[in-house]
């Protein structure tokens, strides 16, 4: 059976992103939102890209990001995929000609259904929690019960770590989970040793 896909997000640093490589990390997600604490800058996102060994997806992050700056580091770092985690439309998603995932937030009374139907083209749907005036990363779990059975594969996000994504695996059965505070030593750096562990869960869900 094929393992549960894994981006380790937020990575800020050459180490941390070799380190999500060496576990097996199959994405490493890169934060352009400036108010994140793990956001980078076009130049530091180059840097950790090229230390990237082969086979290993790079994903930019963007949050309500102007057009501009979106194309500002498509031109500067080699980005594989987009991950849009605000309130952008699709044709603003679609208009950068790149492949790109959707994330939609699990908001209190949101018809998650309608809004990743206005998506047909996203390669994906991410599932993350709603915190009120946090765009994401918040290291919060939703109601896994809540998730509605998507065209799209679904990427689950959200307060994952080493000890509950076992279970929500098994629960939801996404393509691929996206973990960020879970395997952090403070915000924007992560601890190895919980990027090993999480992975190896992973690797050992059924
Ligand atoms: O990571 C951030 O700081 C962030 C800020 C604004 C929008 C999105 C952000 N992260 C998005 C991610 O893909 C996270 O991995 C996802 O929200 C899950 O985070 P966590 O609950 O900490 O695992």
């Amino acid at each position: 059976m094929m393992r549960t896909r894994v981006k380790v997000c937020g990575i800020t640093n050459i180490e941390d992103a070799l380190a999500a490589a060496h576990a097996g990390a199959d994405a490493i997600g890169l934060v352009f939102y400036a108010q994140s604490p793990r956001a980078v800058t076009a130049e530091q996102a180059a840097e950790i890209v090229a230390a990237l060994p082969p086979f290993v997806t790079t994903v930019a992050l963007f949050v309500d990001a102007p057009a501009d700056e979106v194309q500002q580091v498509l031109q500067q770092v080699p980005i594989d995929l987009l991950q849009f985690h605000g309130d952008e439309p699709s044709e603003f998603c679609v208009s950068f000609q790149r492949p790109y995932i959707k994330a939609l937030r699990m908001q209190p009374g949101i018809d998650i259904t309608r809004q990743a139907n206005m998506h047909p083209l996203a390669l994906g749907i991410l599932l993350d929690a709603w915190v009120p005036g946090l765009p994401g990363g918040t290291g919060q779990t939703f109601n896994w019960n809540d998730i509605p059975s998507l065209t799209q594969p679904l990427v689950l996000a959200g307060g994952l770590t080493a000890d509950n994504v076992q279970q929500a695996i098994t629960q939801v059965n996404p393509w691929a989970v996206d973990i960020s505070g879970g395997v952090e030593m403070s915000k924007g750096r992560k601890d190895h040793a919980k990027v090993q562990a999480f992975m190896q869960a992973v690797n050992n869900a059924v």
